[in-house]
């Protein structure tokens, strides 16, 4: 098939990837003309394991291109897919300014039958939105809208596009489901379903999941707290209640809160969207401010820890900028709002991270960028510091077993947002270690170590 998607950002350039690979006849197409230059000279612009392979294949092949130009791309589509951004407008709504765009453009450019594909995660009423803005300036009969939403994670994109759970196909039309069935086919081979539904429903799965994991997640992150507060042990926890099927072993890890470009923004609309149709939608309400509060936890144990919240003449080693291991992106990563918290109180950082320093160097404040030293590997980043603070769990930095620290930092104390390290160990070691939701260790007046199984 002909496929044309709109939005070459981590959706677009992995779908597009993805569906080349599959044998399709690809073209991306982006406003940013130096994005399409540098894809068209082989250059991703985001790191993705295993995204590369794909790409250079599908270029080296003639099945995966790059352009500005919407027109001709348009024109010669069996199906279009808008993979463009939805961020969050000032009130926590969706801005669908550059899917209403692109909407705008498309109804001039119709000549065959086109499906036109939503897979923007987008506010229920959209397809019937970019329908009627097509309506205006094409035939009716030239083109359908689906809703298709995508449930990749970045970090694990290619295998979530390659080998979907399920895949979601919003439409009332018959025509537009064969094809993309059809379509979608080949990447459901292990009989995953396509699950057909019409456009409404659809786009309000992607919502409802993208919530109801950002609920899981906080919910644990509440049970870490009142483990802090009895003297429990979160990870024994999760292991008890993981097992039961009901509840299932995902999306059980406590944290420093959830980031990324998605769960919060998505959590923000869909409770936006409950408010617009007067409904108080109460359980996101607190696990927004839930989230908010967990992201500086670290930093109020810190805090307690030294006993001021002046940390002037201190300084910290940071390991881990991006929201999530496996990736360079930072939007709304906890990193950024501890650095700044630390930063505020007075300390000096040595921050490192193996793909994320130079877009955390893009995001954060003039402040913190006076205050830190990004250092090229996990090592440098323990020189002469008082304290570490782990917060995106690397494999990398699971590597220097927890009994290495000991002779390897002036003081062997650690702030783990992430609980990578086993509490024996870290006894046994001799480290100050503070995690989330688990006894402290070798900390004077404070819990010591737990029932570890
Ligand atoms: N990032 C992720 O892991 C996931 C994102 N989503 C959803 O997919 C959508 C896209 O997200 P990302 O790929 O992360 O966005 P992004 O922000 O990384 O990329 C969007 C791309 O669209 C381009 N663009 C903007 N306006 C344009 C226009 N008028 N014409 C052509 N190109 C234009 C931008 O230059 C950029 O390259 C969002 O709705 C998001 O919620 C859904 C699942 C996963
Ligand atoms: O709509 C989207 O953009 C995507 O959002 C998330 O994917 P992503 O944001 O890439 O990353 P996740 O792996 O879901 O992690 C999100 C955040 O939750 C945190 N998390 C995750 C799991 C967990 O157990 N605990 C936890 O704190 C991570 O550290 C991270 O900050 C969803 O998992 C995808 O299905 C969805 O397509």
């Amino acid at each position: 098939m002909n496929i044309t998607v709109i939005g070459t950002g981590y959706v677009g350039l992995v779908s597009g990837t993805c569906f080349a690979d599959s044998g399709n006849n690809v073209t991306c197409v982006d406003i940013n003309e130096e994005k399409v230059n540098q894809l068209n000279k082989g250059n991703i612009p985001i790191y993705e394991p295993g995204l590369e392979t794909l790409f250079d294949r599908g270029q080296r092949e003639g099945r995966l291109h790059f352009t500005t130009e919407i027109e001709g791309a348009v024109r010669q589509a069996d199906i279009v897919f808008l993979c463009l951004p939805t961020p969050p407008g000032g009130d926590g709504q969706a801005d669908l300014s550059a899917v209403m765009t692109v909407a705008g453009q498309l109804g001039g450019l119709l000549e065959d039958y086109t499906v036109i594909v939503n897979k923007s995660t987008v506010p229920v009423g959209t397809a019937d939105r970019v329908r009627q803005a097509i309506a205006g300036q094409a035939d009716e009969e030239l083109f359908d809208v689906v809703s298709n939403p995508e449930f990749l994670r970045e970090g694990a994109a290619v295998d979530d596009f390659m080998y979907p759970e399920r895949v979601v196909v919003g439409t009332s039309s018959e025509r537009a489901a064969d094809i993309m069935t059809t379509l979608y086919e080949p990447f459901v081979r292990s009989g995953n379903p396509i699950i057909v539904m019409d456009e409404r429903s659809s786009e309000l799965t992607k919502y409802a999941a993208n919530a109801m994991l950002a609920t899981k997640i906080t919910f644990m992150n509440e049970i870490a707290n009142i483990c802090e507060r009895v003297g429990a042990n979160v990870d024994n926890v999760r292991r008890g209640i993981g097992t039961d099927s009901r509840i299932g072993k995902r999306f059980l890890f406590a944290g420093i809160g959830y980031g990324g470009s998605c769960f919060p923004k998505d959590v923000q609309a869909i409770h936006y969207t409950a408010g617009q149709h007067g409904y108080d939608f109460k359980i996101l309400d607190s696990v927004m401010k839930v989230n908010e509060a967990q992201k500086v936890s670290i930093v109020k144990k810190m805090e307690d820890y030294y006993g001021t919240d002046d940390f002037s003449g201190k300084q910290f080693g940071m390991w881990g900028l991006s929201f999530k291991p496996e990736t360079d992106d930072i939007r709304e990563a906890p990193a950024l709002y501890i650095a700044e918290a630390l930063v505020e109180r007075g300390a000096k950082l040595l921050a490192y991270d193996p793909e994320a320093i130079g877009t955390f160097r893009q995001a954060t404040s003039r402040q913190v960028l006076d205050q830190t030293t990004f250092v090229h590997s996990q090592q440098e980043a323990l020189d002469d510091i008082d304290a570490l603070v782990i917060c995106t769990e690397w494999n990398e930095f699971r590597r220097p077993t927890v009994d290495n620290f000991a002779n390897n930092m002036k003081q062997p104390v650690i702030f783990d947002g992430r609980n990578l390290y086993d509490l024996s160990r870290a006894e046994k070691a001799g480290i100050t270690y503070i995690s989330v939701g688990r006894p402290s260790v070798n900390v004077p007046d404070m819990a010591t170590t737990g029932n570890e199984v």
